[in-house]
This record gives structure tokens, C-alpha cells and sequence, in this order.
């Protein structure tokens, strides 16, 4: 295996600084007799469980599945076999590096149709993964997200300013509207110097997709006006709604909504091979990933990085940098608004820490430890990347009974081991305090997994608890902010998740 070549995340010297969480268990159940996995009831003959899907929200209903049937379940969709392990103990023995490695399941194979090879959807033995996880480690260092830091307020000031009109006029704010335009802005900004401008160009941004010609949902807007954002919504809208569909269902009608995906495609990567091409004509000075990518090579294998790699490596930090901070922070606001005591307390720290209104410091961020848990509770309870597929490397008994033959693969349903019995008896509460030190130290390192495993766990872990500390940082202390009363949680699944509808009236402090 390659992905050995460079640092492990999880020994990265660059690991986030936080509590020591307590020793793994031993990974491995000795084997007994073979067991049936649980499966749904009313499975059909040729159809299987297919009654069981839900299209919309297919992981929420995997997470009542799990409530129902258990730790590990089955289920066959037309012949398709999958398998969600939810308990910490199996999840314990999936993450072992020496039995298990990633799998790509089938919504990030989708991804690849935009991403190829980039981090995020190469297969593990290909040799591009290696080499950019080596070269852009860097990249997410300590001193690199220093200099990120000024871009990343930067991007604020246009969140600033909508908030601040919002204010003015008493309009309520679109929070996953506005989280999206801000993280796009910061990726865009901090990784390749690329300003979306997402909230200056945002009057009258189009509908993703028209809903009568894909069967879209018309939330589903782009978050600005910007071709290539128009573009790389409709073209993940797409592959969210194809990943569960019947391939027979999609060459029947799917044709139209194929060509357009291509078409997107190709604008994407045209956007991105000019960004390249402009920055390869003046190189250096600008700190960032698109530098690091054409700039450096490969101390393990001495190369560097070729043009279309770099490509893919800049749309997989689109993509994955994007939607999951967004949705981290959206769901961190309702949870604020809905406990003003927790919001209260947090404003507290952050005026002890940074008295004054002038913009936060880098190393201030790192002082802010109760908002650092407010956002790891948040990503207990909705992940915003809900799961993360794994197969296995020989014939072996999951759990001591479950055999796993060579090639089998299962999906890690975080939400609900984030909701294990190890959180104790009121996994549904939002309490930032179960991640005091100490209360991290009883728990298994195991039953919190919002950034994956293992040497493809996520590269830009720091570089979103970065951002979304120092936004919620910047909010809470600019802005008192209330929800809608009438407002219950609903849970928008597109490959990641993210609230949707959820408006904040703000009022400025
Ligand atoms: C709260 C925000 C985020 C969450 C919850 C999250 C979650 C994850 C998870 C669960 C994985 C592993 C997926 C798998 O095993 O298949 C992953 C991988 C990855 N993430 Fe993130 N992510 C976040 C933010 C970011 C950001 C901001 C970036 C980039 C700036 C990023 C870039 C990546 C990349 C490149 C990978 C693939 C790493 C590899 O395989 O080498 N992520 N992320």
C-alpha cells in the first residue's frame, strides 16, 4: 500500500491540540460461531429491501434502522449488498488499518466523474495519492493556517456586511444559504486566491436546476451567481440524486440531466485550468495551496504534481472544503439559538479572551475551548459528512461472528454512533460539556469519528475547526440572533448534511 508513504493523520505531528482521548479497545473480538447480520423485515424477492429507501433523507433512515435492528445491519437493494456498522466496538475493528482500508462507496465514485484521482476519491493504491497527501500535508500545518487566517477574515467581511443589511432592515437571514457562500469564499480565497465574491454576487442567483427538468428540489440554489457555482451545485445535486436511483430508472430518463452533468463538468474544469494557467505565469508569495501544489514535490518519491492532478486536487478542496464546514455551521447556529444559556456562555469566553471589537487573532481562536466544544457537539450530533465506507483486506469475522469475506465492505453510520451507549442514556441533548478533557478521556477514541479514520481521515480537519470556530466567533459577538420559534430541525441530505430552512432574525450587539 502506498498511503504509507507519508504521516498517518491520526499521528500527524500537526494534530489538533485537544484532550487525549482515552486508549483504543483491543480491535479484534475473538471469532465464534458465524451469525446471521440483522436485515429488515419484509424483504422482497429481486427487489430486497428496496421498501426500506429512503430516497431523501436515506441516511436519517438508516439511523432509525440502526435504532431498530442494532449495531450492524444488512441490506440488499436489488441484488446490492450494504452493510451499516453503527456500534463502537465494530466500528472500533473497521478502522483498524491492519484489516480494513477505505472504501469508496458509491457516492464518492460519483464524485470522481469531477474529481478523478484528487485526495479525496483516489483509490487507495493509486500513485497520485501519496505524492499530493505528501506535498499538501504541509499545507495544513499550524503556521500555514496562520496565514490563512486573513483571508479567512476577509471572506467574514462579506458575511458582515449581509448581516449587518439583514439587521438594518429586521429580514431574516438564510443561514445554510449564507454558510455556503462564506466557506466557498474561504476556500476559494485561502487555497488558490480566487475570490468568489459569493455575497456581492448573489442578487437573483438562478435555481440550481430547474425542478420540472430533473425533478430538483427548488432549494436547491446555487449560492451565487458565479457560472462556476452555478455549475458545481447542479453538478453535485445531480450526483446526490443519482447515487441511490436504478440504473435501468436512469437511462430511461435520464439523458438530459447527463448532458448537462458533462457540460458542468467541463465548465468546472475549464474555470479551474485558467486559475492555474494565471497563477503558473506568476508563481510564489501567495502562501497558499495552489503554491504548495506547483511548487513543491514529493519528498518520498522527488516528483512533483502534473497540471491535471493539480486541477483535480483544486476541485476536491472545492467540494470537500465547501458543503461539510457550511453544514457544520449551520447547525452549530440552530443549536446556539436554540440554547441562548450556551450562547450566553460563549459570548462570555470570547469577551474575556478578546475584549474590544477589532477582528479576532489567529492565536485568540485557539483560547476559545468552550466554543471548540460547542462545534465538536455539533459535529457529534450531525456530522456534516455522515458516514465514510471501509472494506476489508482478508477473510475475517466482524465482531467475532460476522464473516467478511476478502472484498466486503461495510458504511460507518456516524450520527448514530455518535449516539452510541457510551454517550450515555441523552444522546439527544446538546451539551458541549461531553467534551470537557476529561470526560473525552472515558470515552473510546472510536465513538467520535466526525473526520474519518486512518491515513485517508480529513486533511483540512484543523482548517474547518479553524474556520468555524472563528466565524461563530465573530457572530456571536457582533450579532444576538434568534430562530424561529415555529422552526423544527429538518435535515437537507446531499451527500453531506446541512439544515435546511432554518432562518436567524439578527440584531446587532
Ligand atoms: C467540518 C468540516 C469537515 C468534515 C466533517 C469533514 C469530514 C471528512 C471525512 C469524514 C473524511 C473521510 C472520508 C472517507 O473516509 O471517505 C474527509 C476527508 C477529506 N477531507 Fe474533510 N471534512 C471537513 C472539512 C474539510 C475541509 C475544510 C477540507 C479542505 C480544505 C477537507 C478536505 C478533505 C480531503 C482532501 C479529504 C480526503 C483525504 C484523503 O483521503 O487523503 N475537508 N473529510
Amino acid at each position: 500500500m502506498r498511503q504509507t508513504l507519508g504521516v498517518t493523520a491520526d499521528k500527524c505531528p500537526h494534530a489538533i491540540a485537544g484532550p487525549s482521548p482515552a486508549t483504543d479497545p483491543a480491535p479484534t473480538t475473538p471469532a465464534g460461531p458465524a451469525a446471521v447480520i440483522p436485515t429488515p423485515r419484509h424483504r422482497l424477492p429481486v427487489l430486497g429491501d428496496l421498501l426500506s429507501v429512503d430516497p431523501a433523507k436515506p441516511v436519517q433512515k438508516e439511523m432509525r434502522m440502526a435504532a431498530e435492528l442494532g449495531p450492524i445491519f444488512e441490506r440488499k437493494i436489488v441484488g446490492q449488498r450494504l452493510v451499516v456498522v453503527s456500534g463502537v466496538e465494530l466500528v472500533s475493528e473497521v478502522n483498524d488499518e491492519s484489516t480494513w482500508a477505505k472504501s469508496l462507496g458509491q457516492p464518492i465514485r460519483k464524485l470522481r466523474g469531477i474529481a478523478e484521482d484528487g485526495l479525496f476519491t483516489a483509490f487507495n493504491n493509486e500513485p497520485n495519492w501519496a505524492k499530493a497527501h505528501n506535498i499538501l500535508a504541509p499545507g495544513f500545518s499550524q503556521s500555514a493556517l496562520r496565514s490563512y487566517h486573513g483571508s479567512m477574515l476577509r471572506a467574514l467581511d462579506g458575511l458582515r456586511s449581509a448581516w449587518d443589511s439583514a439587521a438594518a432592515t429586521g429580514d431574516p437571514v438564510d443561514v445554510s444559504r449564507d454558510m455556503n457562500r462564506l466557506t466557498l469564499d474561504v476556500i476559494g480565497l485561502a487555497g488558490f486566491g480566487y475570490d468568489f465574491g459569493s455575497f456581492t454576487k448573489s442578487a437573483g442567483a438562478e435555481p440550481a436546476e430547474r425542478p420540472e427538468d430533473t425533478g430538483a428540489e427548488p432549494a436547491e440554489r446555487p449560492v451565487s451567481e458565479d457560472p462556476f457555482v452555478t455549475a458545481m451545485s447542479r453538478a453535485l445535486a445531480h450526483i446526490n440524486r443519482t447515487s441511490n436511483d436504478l440504473p435501468f430508472v436512469r437511462k430511461l430518463f435520464g439523458r438530459k440531466a447527463a448532458a448537462q452533468h458533462e457540460a458542468d463538468i467541463a465548465l468546472m474544469r475549464s474555470v479551474v485550468d485558467d486559475v492555474i494557467a494565471e497563477r503558473s505565469r506568476q508563481p510564489g508569495g501567495h502562501d497558499d495551496l495552489l503554491d504548495l501544489m506547483l511548487g513543491t514535490v514529493d519528498p518520498a518519491s522527488g516528483e512533483s504534481l502534473d497540471p491535471v492532478n493539480i486541477r483535480n486536487q483544486v476541485l476536491t478542496f472545492l467540494v470537500a472544503g465547501n458543503e461539510t464546514t457550511a453544514g457544520t455551521l449551520g447547525f452549530a447556529l440552530y443549536y446556539l439559538a436554540q440554547h441562548p444559556e450556551i450562547a450566553a456562555a460563549a459570548r462570555a469566553e470570547i469577551d474575556a479572551v478578546a475584549p474590544g471589537d477589532g477582528p479576532l487573532s489567529f492565536d485568540q481562536i485557539g483560547k476559545l475551548r468552550y466554543l471548540r466544544r460547542v462545534v465538536d457537539e455539533t459535529l457529534r450530533l450531525w456530522p456534516a459528512a455522515p458516514g465514510y465506507f471501509r472494506k476489508v483486506r482478508k477473510d475475517t469475522m466482524l465482531g467475532g461472528r460476522y464473516p467478511m469475506p476478502l472484498g466486503s465492505w461495510v458504511f460507518v453510520l456516524l450520527p448514530q454512533l455518535h449516539r452510541d451507549p457510551v454517550w450515555g442514556n441523552d444522546t439527544e441533548s446538546f451539551d458541549p460539556d461531553r467534551f470537557l478533557p476529561d470526560q473525552v478521556r472515558k470515552r473510546p477514541r472510536d465513538a467520535y469519528r466526525p473526520f474519518g479514520t486512518g491515513p485517508r481521515s480529513c486533511i483540512g480537519r484543523q482548517f474547518a475547526l479553524h474556520e468555524a470556530v472563528l466565524t461563530l466567533a465573530e457572530l456571536l459577538r457582533r450579532y444576538e440572533f434568534t430562530g424561529d420559534p415555529t422552526y423544527t430541525l429538518d435535515i437537507q441530505e446531499a451527500v453531506t448534511l446541512k439544515p435546511r430552512g432554518f432562518t436567524l432574525l439578527v440584531r446587532s450587539r
